[in-house]
């Protein structure tokens, strides 16, 4: 059985990631691929109930480190429980951020060393990476403003402009290092142009497979 392939969708607050795997989704059911949508921090029961305890506006001052640990460990459950089998059993997942957010929130946002963050990943992924990350890139001032109308704010969408002006800069940067793992797609697009670049990138995907 020919693995899945392990696609994974990034950005910062309020890019258009939840419009646009809507549309990857319908991209691949119309072409009847298997395969799952997930999403980190989460993904099963447990991963999920991390999700809420990392998310949630608390008075205590989360330790970045602390933060860290509960990061990798609901991505350990998920890996294990739900990623690996998918990709194992030959579907495709869909995850709504991975490590790529790790390195870009806790290692840019909250500054932490990336070397830790590189160990942890080697040891809660091995060998695992994603086929192809799709990074929509947007000025956070954008990102901020389209955010604000859905909901309320959750933990990190309360950080201050700074911190995820270091967050775009993080991921542009991992992208800059590894542009075959990378598409950055430019999220101030209309939502039209956004999506035909994310479809030459899904049919680029599917390409070797269908040989
Ligand atoms: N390319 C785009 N141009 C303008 N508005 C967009 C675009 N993509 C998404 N939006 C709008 O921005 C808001 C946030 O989009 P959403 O998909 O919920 O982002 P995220 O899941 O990244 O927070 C929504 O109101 C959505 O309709
Ligand atoms: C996966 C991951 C997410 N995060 C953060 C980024 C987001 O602010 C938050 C997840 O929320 P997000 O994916 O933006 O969900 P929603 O659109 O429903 O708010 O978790 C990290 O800080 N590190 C990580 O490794």
């Amino acid at each position: 059985m020919r693995r899945g392939k392990f696609i994974t969708l990034e950005g910062g607050e309020g890019v258009g990631k939840s419009t646009n795997l809507q549309f990857i989704t319908g991209w691949l059911r119309d072409r009847d691929i298997a395969f799952i949508q997930t999403r980190e921090p989460g993904g099963t029961p447990l991963a999920e109930e991390l999700r809420e305890l990392l998310l949630c506006n608390r008075d205590e001052a989360v330790d970045p480190t602390a933060e860290l640990l509960m990061v990798f460990a609901a991505r350990a459950q998920h890996i294990a429980r739900v990623i690996e089998p998918a990709l194992a059993r030959g579907d495709w997942v869909i995850c709504d951020r991975f490590t790529d957010a790790t390195y870009a929130y806790q290692g840019g946002g909250r500054q932490l060393d990336r070397t830790l963050i590189a160990q942890l990943e080697q040891t809660v992924q091995g060998d695992l990476r994603p086929d192809r990350v799709l990074l929509l890139d947007l000025d956070p001032q954008t990102g901020l403003a389209r955010a604000a109308d859905i909901g309320a704010a959750d933990r990190f969408e309360n950080e201050q402009l700074a911190f995820f002006l270091r967050v775009r800069a993080a991921y542009r940067e991992r992208a800059e290092a590894a542009p075959e793992s990378y598409a950055v797609i430019d999220a101030s697009q209309p939502l039209e142009q956004v999506q035909r670049q994310l479809q030459t990138e899904l049919e680029r995907l599917v390409l070797p497979t269908s040989e």
